[in-house]
């Protein structure tokens, strides 16, 4: 099975998109689980995080799909949702469309750069709920804002949302990225309380309107950065910290940074706008083996000069957080 393919990233987030439409392409279930644990593979593989499968749809654009690194399918991709916001906003030369994705369909738009040559997307994060039942997190409260999960840690404290893949966040003074590893794996091995797994950040704030955030994903492990995470985090900010509503808010991770608006309807209902880079390092081919076992790679491009002008970001980024990034 040939297979062309973009290699991007979201903030360091980086994915393999596999455009269906495109190239007349189209998986079973398995299929799909297969190819994630194959190509996403660090050593054997092509190494990401996950891979976005593009595909048609009767209500928008166009359809995304996430499937984790583990070949877990997620229900939203944030840094995701913006590499297939510029490769559809590229193909139909249109600045402003919609993507579906499991539960929502999600306007996303080309916008002001967040940092100088870096073409940027927003992208919306919604539904937004604080409902255990959402995530699903098994506990007998209405909700967990920074409360106590027993079962996970005597030493954080966590909110509990889904955006509307299942989150919980700590706000910590620093991020100490071994408890974070060690909390998160603990919370993906805990069904009796996450049923479906959970994906944990810590939130260091930096100043007003300023916060650090690191994410253990699940399905995947540490990650440079979750844009959901970020999105989440942003919102669990505003509400136990510092940071204000309608404002950006800048967030800063391991692989760059993004800017978090947050915005509150009157019925109460949070919604996010996620914007930050779509970057694309290289397209290739793959030609897959029938067991879909193994595969060799052809016809490699890099896209050098928007490489090159990301590692500039990524410098800037590093230099906002001293020692964290
Ligand atoms: N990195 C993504 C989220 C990917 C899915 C997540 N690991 C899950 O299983 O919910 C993002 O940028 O939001």
């Amino acid at each position: 099975m040939k297979i062309p393919f973009i290699k991007c990233h979201g903030s360091g987030n980086d994915f393999i998109l596999i455009d269906e439409i495109e190239h007349n392409l189209s998986f079973t279930e398995e299929e799909r689980e297969q190819l994630s644990i194959l190509l996403c593979d660090r050593i054997d593989g092509v190494g990401s995080d996950g891979i976005l499968f593009v595909m048609s749809s009767d209500k928008a654009e166009g359809r995304m799909r996430m499937f984790n690194s583990d070949g877990s399918e997620a229900e939203m991709c944030g840094n995701g949702l913006r590499c297939v916001a510029r490769h559809m906003i590229e193909k139909t030369g249109k600045s402003r469309i919609a993507i579906q994705t499991e539960k929502a369909v999600l306007e996303v738009s080309q916008v002001e750069e967040i940092y100088p040559k870096i073409d940027t997307f927003s992208v919306a994060i919604e539904p937004v709920s604080f409902a255990p039942a959402s995530l699903p997190l098994d506990v007998s409260e209405n909700e967990i804002v920074d409360g106590w999960i027993p079962e996970l840690s005597e030493k954080y404290k966590f909110t509990a949302l889904s955006v509307p893949n299942p989150h919980i966040v700590a706000m910590v003074n620093k991020v100490d990225q071994e408890d974070l590893l060690e909390v998160g794996q603990k919370a993906n091995q805990l069904p009796s309380v996450f049923p479906k797994g959970v994906n944990v950040s810590f939130v260091q704030v930096l100043e007003k309107n300023k916060i650090f955030v690191q994410t253990f994903e699940r399905g995947v492990g540490l990650t440079n950065a979750c844009g959901t995470a970020m999105s989440a985090s942003s919102l669990v900010s505003t509400l136990l910290g510092p940071n204000e509503l309608n404002q950006p808010i800048i967030v800063i991770n391991k692989g760059g940074l993004v800017n978090c608006i947050v915005s509150k309807d009157q019925e109460g209902s949070f919604s996010i706008q996620l914007r930050g880079n779509g970057t694309n390092v290289f397209r290739a081919i793959l030609d897959v083996n029938d067991s879909l076992d193994s595969f060799c790679l052809y016809g490699r491009e890099t896209f050098d000069t928007e490489n090159e002008i990301y590692e500039k970001l990524e410098q800037y980024a590093a230099s906002q957080v001293g020692g964290e990034s």
